[in-house]
């Protein structure tokens, strides 16, 4: 992934046509494979200039294969009358130095923080080792596991990296489901006894809350059937995974 930063400094008189120029040449961005998103800033202190930023998927795909393309010969005709403006136009490669603020709260927080996904894996273990499909499973589960379940979902959803730091991270919750053979009937019952959990402990039930805690619960719980697949050989060392808001942001009156 690489940004390619442009920066331009375009006279009073023509700010309009200008944004009207990059609100057409966008149409190009958008159809082009190689670009992963873009925005048109303009400087607030400074009005004349605006940043234009574009996310390709690499300089070689940007160069060797946007601009040889039919998309950029579009592009380049809406805006072409201004590249005399432009004062810089480079690539930059993105570091580990990113991430979001707090304007808007983790799942972690939305849902009640630590003791809300205590009580709710506390609950749902309750109903899982007196479930005919999943009893079997769980036969040998520590006394402890629900808390560590709730610590992982802690840490997914934005909350401290206590499973990562105490209780060996990715590694150690993929090793817990390895050669199990879960298969797709306990998958759904699993999912299904989770979400009733979750109405049962009151966590939050607002359509955005639900969709992203669901939209999470289905993607892990299906990389736990495959991980868990006689033979199978996921890669062992990855970060936890960590679940944002998604499409359907929280609804902050
Ligand atoms: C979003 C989906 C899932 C998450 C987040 C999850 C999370 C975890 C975690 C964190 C552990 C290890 C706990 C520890 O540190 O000891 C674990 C263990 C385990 N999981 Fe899952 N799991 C998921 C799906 C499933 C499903 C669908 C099944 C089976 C139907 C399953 C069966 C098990 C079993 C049998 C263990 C080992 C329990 C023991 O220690 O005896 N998991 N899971």
């Amino acid at each position: 992934m690489t940004v390619e930063y442009i920066r331009y400094r375009v006279p009073e008189d023509r700010h309009d046509t200008f944004e009207a120029a990059y609100t057409r040449a966008a149409a190009c961005l958008r159809a082009a494979p190689q670009c992963v998103d873009y925005e048109l800033a303009r400087c607030e202190e400074e009005p004349s200039c605006h940043i234009l930023r574009i996310t390709w998927t690499s300089v070689h795909d940007h160069l060797e294969g946007f601009r040889k393309s039919e998309n950029f010969a579009l592009f380049f005709a809406e805006i072409r009358p201004y590249v005399p403006y432009i004062e810089e136009m480079r690539h930059y490669r993105p570091t580990a130095v990113h991430g979001q603020g707090g304007s808007i709260p983790t799942l972690y927080e939305w849902a009640g923080g630590a003791e809300a996904l205590e009580r709710l894996t506390e609950r749902f273990y309750e109903h899982v080792v007196t479930d005919d499909l999943l009893k079997p499973l769980f036969a040998h589960m520590n006394s402890d596991h629900p808390r560590y379940v709730a610590m992982w979902l802690s840490e997914v959803f934005g909350g401290p990296s206590r499973y990562t730091d105490e209780r060996g991270g990715y590694p150690h919750m993929l090793s817990k489901h390895l050669g199990r053979a879960i298969g797709e009937p306990q998958r759904r019952r699993w999912v299904s006894l989770l979400l009733d959990a979750a109405d049962e402990v009151g966590l939050p039930g607002d359509p955005e809350f639900r969709a992203a805690f669901a939209g999470y619960i289905e993607w892990g719980t299906r990389l736990a059937v495959e991980n868990s697949r006689p033979g199978a050989d996921p890669i062992r060392q990855a970060p936890v995974p960590h679940w944002g808001w998604g499409v359907a942001p929280p609804y902050l009156p």
